[in-house]
């Protein structure tokens, strides 16, 4: 890495409540959805390259370069602007992969957000989230960088500031397909819209969570125990489930007492990503 590097933190999400309202002709599933940042984050660093190149130097196991979103968001981003600089591109990968936290999606509008900077393009935000919508329905959220209320496939936002809990996520060891749990006959498909905003409490089921119980007992085995000491919940499809707490040394505690069959991390919930805070430090 050379001096001249832009480093950004790429967070995670939780989805706080998920309903699903229905299916669309093309498949895809109507949402509702409660986004809240995580204090817990990949980190990228860009170094600009004036061949027109785009290199990321670190592999993710079973992700080719090309399939990496990282480097998707980087030539789409090219494609859309005509720019001919390139970049060098480092990844520390630190969330778990298909866990239902958005890494490769809050990888992706990291991305985005950077190379907008590093190669001075000046695309708004409602450009760059458009394009990030492109690569994953979970991007705009990340490209925007504010807890969100989110309808559509996700692409619906409107900011909230819910409470920001300290978390433990636990982190079964099982990969959950997203498309085969949006798949499944028995997904609840009819959920109500919400007439109440902010979401009431009360309301805050996942509908995918029975369903990725039921297809996986490492998951089921997680809630239960996460269940012993408060709420716990399933983010996004999986396969992470989560719980709150009112401080970090509560939270510490009860993932020590998990710790000897269960993996997971504490993290703060946030409702301004850790990622614009960064970006706002910087202009
Ligand atoms: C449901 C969420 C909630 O945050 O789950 P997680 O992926 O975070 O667990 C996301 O919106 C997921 O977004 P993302 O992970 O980008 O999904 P995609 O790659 O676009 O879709 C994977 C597959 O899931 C199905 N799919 C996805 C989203 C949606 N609203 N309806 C669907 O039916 C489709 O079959 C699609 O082919
Ligand atoms: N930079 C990236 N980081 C993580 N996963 C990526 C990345 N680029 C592509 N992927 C692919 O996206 C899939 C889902 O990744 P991820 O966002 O971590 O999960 P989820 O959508 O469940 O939160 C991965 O299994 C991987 O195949």
């Amino acid at each position: 890495m050379n001096t001249a590097t832009l480093t950004l933190p790429a967070p995670a999400k939780l989805n706080l409540m998920l309903h699903i309202l229905g299916r669309r002709a093309d498949g895809y599933h109507e949402l509702e959805t409660l986004f809240q940042f995580l204090d817990h984050a990949d980190e990228l660093s860009f170094a600009l390259r004036e061949d027109g190149e785009v290199r990321l130097h670190s592999e993710i196991d079973n992700v080719p370069h090309e399939s990496n979103l990282i480097v998707k968001a980087a030539r789409k981003l090219k494609a859309l602007t005509g720019c001919d600089k390139g970049v060098d591109i480092w990844l520390k990968k630190i969330l778990p992969m298909g866990g239902g936290i958005g890494g490769g999606s809050s990888d992706a509008a990291t991305t985005l957000l950077g190379l907008n900077y590093l190669w001075q393009l000046g695309l708004s935000e409602d450009q760059l989230a458009e394009l990030g919508l492109s690569l994953g329905a979970d991007v705009p959220v990340f490209v925007r960088g504010h807890a969100a209320f989110a309808e559509g496939v996700g692409e619906k936002l409107t900011p909230v500031d819910p409470e920001e809990p300290w978390y433990v996520v636990l982190v079964p060891q099982v990969f959950v397909s997203t498309a085969e749990i949006f798949s499944d006959p028995q997904l609840t498909r009819d959920s109500l819209p919400l007439k109440m905003r902010p979401v009431p409490k009360g309301n805050s089921r996942n509908d995918c969570q029975p369903v990725v119980e039921q297809r996986y007992p490492e998951v089921r085995n997680s809630l239960y125990l996460l269940n012993k000491y408060t709420e716990a919940r399933l983010t996004g499809t999986g396969s992470c489930v989560f719980g709150a707490f009112p401080n970090k040394a509560e939270a510490d505690k009860v993932l020590a007492l998990l710790a000897e069959t269960q993996t997971g991390f504490v993290a703060k919930g946030s409702n301004i990503s850790m990622l614009h805070r960064k970006l706002q430090s910087l202009l």
